[in-house]
């Protein structure tokens, strides 16, 4: 992309809008990257650690001249926030963000503005860790990971354009599907695992039988339990605003449970044999030895 934008405002700087503003700052997209948070100490981290050219506590400031507005606040925060900036964002200026459900982000740009703006582009960049914050924001954050778009027909091809660039600048690969499939998709793949990790280490933490359990985990347990590290307000706002989604996959994973409970109480060799090299091929297939 060598289209210069004006100012490129990111909403929210921590992880997700400060790996975008760094990356899209280091490559010089735009003549300004401004912040805008409700935590000046965190939008003063985000000037001194470069991620940000300048930063504003005030929302008029930060739509001022603005041509691309990213919103990378938790997803209950995306409503109040978009409440706020809809008086002065510039009438042409692209918004797009970051929120890991995409139908509600959707529901709250329409309730705010009455209608779905042709400038609006949702996305959603899959990638990111279990630490939050401008600190760790990575300029690198997103090589090599897909980025969804789930515009409307109604979205304007200019702004999808747009948008589709700065993610490609940073090396994402950038699929574009519908909101419905993609709060499927990721119900099933992200926000379950999610919270099956965080209930596993909840469910231990609460056993005081077994001692100090976390003295004894150790590759494994780590492995399945890292993302129950991740912030609280993040993964309390994903399982509300994509609930449906989640508690459908949830209870298809407890009723595997329940079968799998069953073979091995019934110590069934074969079945359990069969199942595990079932998962281990598809995981080593598409997963392990990822090619697309
Ligand atoms: N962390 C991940 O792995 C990941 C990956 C992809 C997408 N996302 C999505 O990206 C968004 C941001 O996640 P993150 O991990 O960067 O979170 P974060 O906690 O690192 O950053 C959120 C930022 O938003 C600011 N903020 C919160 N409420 C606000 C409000 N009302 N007004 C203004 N600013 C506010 C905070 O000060 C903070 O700087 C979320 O919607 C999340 O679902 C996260
Ligand atoms: O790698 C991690 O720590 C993540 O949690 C990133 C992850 C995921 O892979 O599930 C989490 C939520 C996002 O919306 C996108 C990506």
């Amino acid at each position: 992309m060598r289209t210069v934008l004006n100012k490129i405002t990111v909403i929210g700087v921590g992880l997700i809008g400060g790996s975008f503003a760094k990356g899209i700052k280091q490559l010089g997209l735009a003549k300004e990257i401004h912040g805008f948070g409700n935590n000046e100490e965190n939008l003063k981290m985000a000037v001194d650690l470069q991620v940000v050219d300048s930063y504003s506590t005030d929302i008029q400031t930060a739509m001022q001249d603005c041509d691309l507005v990213m919103l990378a606040v938790p997803l209950g925060a995306m409503q109040p926030v978009l409440e706020s900036l809809r008086p002065h964002i510039p009438q042409s200026a692209i918004i797009t963000d970051a929120g890991s459900a995409k139908q509600s982000v959707i529901d709250a740009v329409t309730k705010v503005f009455g209608y779905l703006p042709e400038n609006f582009v949702p996305g959603h960049p899959i990638a990111g860790k279990e630490q939050s914050g401008v600190a760790a924001a990575d300029d690198q954050l997103f090589v090599d990971h897909r980025v969804i778009l789930t515009p409307a027909e109604s979205t304007s091809s200019a702004a999808v354009e747009t948008v589709k660039k700065l993610w490609l600048a940073l090396d994402a690969r950038v699929e574009v599907m519908s909101a419905g499939f993609h709060d499927e998709v990721f119900a099933a793949t992200s926000h379950l695992p999610h919270l099956l990790a965080f209930a596993l280490v909840e469910m231990l933490h609460e056993h005081p039988e077994l001692g100090n359990v976390f003295k004894y985990t150790a590759g494994g347990f780590r492995d399945f339990s890292r993302i129950a590290s991740s912030d609280a307000t993040m993964w309390r706002d994903i399982s509300i605003y994509n609930h449906q989604a989640i508690a459908k996959w949830m209870t298809e994973y407890r009723d595997y449970l329940s079968g799998m409970i069953e073979l091995v109480e019934k110590q069934d060799a074969e079945a359990l044999y069969e199942l595990f090299t079932t998962a281990k091929q598809a995981r080593d297939q598409h997963i392990v030895n990822k090619q697309d």
